[in-house]
């Protein structure tokens, strides 16, 4: 066993755990990183099947995620459109695949106004809240009582307006059935986006792509901080904790330092033993953030042969098996390659069927949009999340109901020398790579004014990096 001593120990290297390192390190403190996989990146994880690169995790980039756009610029990194061009395929009740274009489903009139109402709806509400303290929203114990479900049917009777704005945040967002999460959490969805509407403008919110993947953000940063301080197959599974500092304990390192960044999901902090136990406090909040559940369907074919049809990719069924299709061929390939969902209950039925039986009802699922021609690809894979012991779901955790105004305001509570950092505690960019990326660079300040003795500015957003910060201040 290996024995260390930092300034700081990082438990986990996704984009959250590395960032809080990389910064720590630009500021002279001494780090070491421990991560349980093989591989960094955490939820975003990239692989190359058949010649074509598959990004089995998180990957789209918005033009509203600031934090992540300055981290690549430091790093170098260049981005890339999503193919957009041509028209999109709407599923309807009667499972008739519609061609349209323009911004409304087409479905009719009255459904488009009621959709219309109810995006309204979630826009000004959202517009009302402070997206790092949703739960001091003036409606916040009134929305958190409430299921979106039934918030959406308080609002209007027609049921394919409820299920269509439904689907973009419990299908589409945080992958859970909408009568398991409250309005509240709903709305802190849309407010971490800007708005509802960026949420519901697939062009905006799945806008670009990075050159070199999104996990190859993660390498490159692990490059960056170089030899001797990533250590890979190293979980954590015990952390002792005092006044002085940590020991976090992993399969062939031990590090002991002052402070430590737990940068894992919140449904797996009650996977590490705290020594003493944690305040009861966090023994309960931590109960209450569950990971969502969804697959990711990638499925690569010689050609993008629904470009010749003057068709994008991008389809939509709120009651499909398949939810939302998109082209997600990556740059510079001649292959065409698909990406599809399939979001909470449905994916459990998926997962029910042997691979035969699923692999043919998903590609039926696909053709149902784009054709027969869609029921052959050369790859078929489905990112399965769930199954893997570091992350235990997909894409990132929630409250249940009622959850988030009673604990959300301990969640970034630091308990003496431990600190807390991931996306799904993170404000703008909840559940996004770029919140993963402001809250790594916000641990990271109240650690360094706590290790310096100087004051941290709680309204640091984490969008630029710290030393940028500190240029400009001594300039
Ligand atoms: C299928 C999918 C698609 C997504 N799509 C997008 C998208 O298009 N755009 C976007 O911005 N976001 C997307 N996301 C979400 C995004 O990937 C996450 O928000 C982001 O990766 C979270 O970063 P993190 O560092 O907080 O956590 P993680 O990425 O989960 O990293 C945590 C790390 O901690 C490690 N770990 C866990 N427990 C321990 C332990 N006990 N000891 C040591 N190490 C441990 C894990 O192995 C992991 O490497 C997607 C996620 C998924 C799953």
């Amino acid at each position: 066993m290996e024995h260390l001593e930092r300034d700081v120990v990082v438990i986990g290297a996704g984009p959250s755990g590395l960032t809080a390192a990389y910064e720590l390190n630009k500021a002279g403190k001494s780090v070491a990183v421990l991560e349980a996989r093989d591989r960094v990146g955490g939820r975003t994880w990239t692989d190359v099947m058949d010649g074509a690169t598959i990004e089995i995790g998180g990957q789209w980039i918005s033009p509203d995620q600031s934090g992540l756009y300055s981290l690549i610029e430091e790093l170098g990194i260049e981005t890339f459109e999503r193919y957009k061009v041509g028209k999109s395929v709407y599923l309807n009740e009667q499972g008739e695949a519609v061609i349209y274009s323009g911004e409304d489903f087409p479905v009719a009139q009255n459904t488009v106004a009621q959709m219309n109402k109810l995006i309204g709806l979630m826009n000004d509400l959202a517009a009302q809240m402070n997206p790092d303290k949703p739960w001091e929203h003036p409606q916040a114990e009134e929305l958190d009582k409430i299921s979106f479900h039934h918030f959406l049917r308080q609002n209007s009777n027609d049921e394919l307006a409820c299920n269509n704005v439904g689907l973009f945040i419990a299908g589409g967002m945080l992958t859970k059935p909408a009568h398991t999460f409250s309005a509240l959490q709903a709305v802190l969805m849309a407010s971490s986006a800007g708005s509802f509407d960026n949420l519901v403008d697939e062009d905006f919110i799945l806008d670009r792509r990075i050159v070199g993947t999104m996990q190859g953000v993660s390498k490159t940063v692990a490059e960056r901080l170089g030899e001797g301080i990533v250590f890979l197959d190293n979980p954590v599974l015990k952390l002792e904790w005092f006044d002085g500092g940590v020991v976090a304990h992993g399969q062939s390192v031990t590090v002991s330092a002052k402070k430590v960044v737990v940068a894992i999901p919140p449904n797996l902090y009650s996977r590490i033993s705290y020594v003493p136990a944690l305040p009861r406090k966090q023994h309960v909040t931590h109960q209450h953030q569950s990971m969502g559940l969804v697959i990711k369907v990638h499925a690569v074919y010689d050609t993008p042969f629904w470009r010749e049809e003057g068709l994008s990719g991008t389809c939509f069924g709120p009651d499909a098996l398949v939810q939302e299709l998109y082209d997600n061929t990556y740059i510079g390939e001649s292959t065409g390659t698909l990406v599809g969902f399939i979001s909470d209950a449905k994916a459990d039925a998926m997962w029910e069927l042997d691979d035969e039986a699923r692999r043919a009802a998903i590609l039926k699922g696909i053709a149902a949009y784009l054709g027969e021609k869609a029921l052959d690809p050369k790859v078929f894979y489905l990112s399965d999340f769930a199954a893997e012991e570091w992350t235990r779901g997909a894409y990132a955790t929630s409250y249940d109901l009622g959850g988030l105004h009673r604990f959300g305001p301990a969640q970034n509570q630091n308990i003496g020398p431990i600190y807390f950092s991931s996306s799904d505690l993170a404000g703008e960019g909840f559940q996004h790579v770029d919140g993963a990326v402001r809250m790594g660079r916000r641990s990271a300040a109240r650690i360094i004014a706590e290790l310096d003795g100087t004051s941290y500015d709680e309204s640091y957003d984490g969008v630029q990096t710290l030393t940028i910060i500190e240029d400009k201040v001594s300039a």
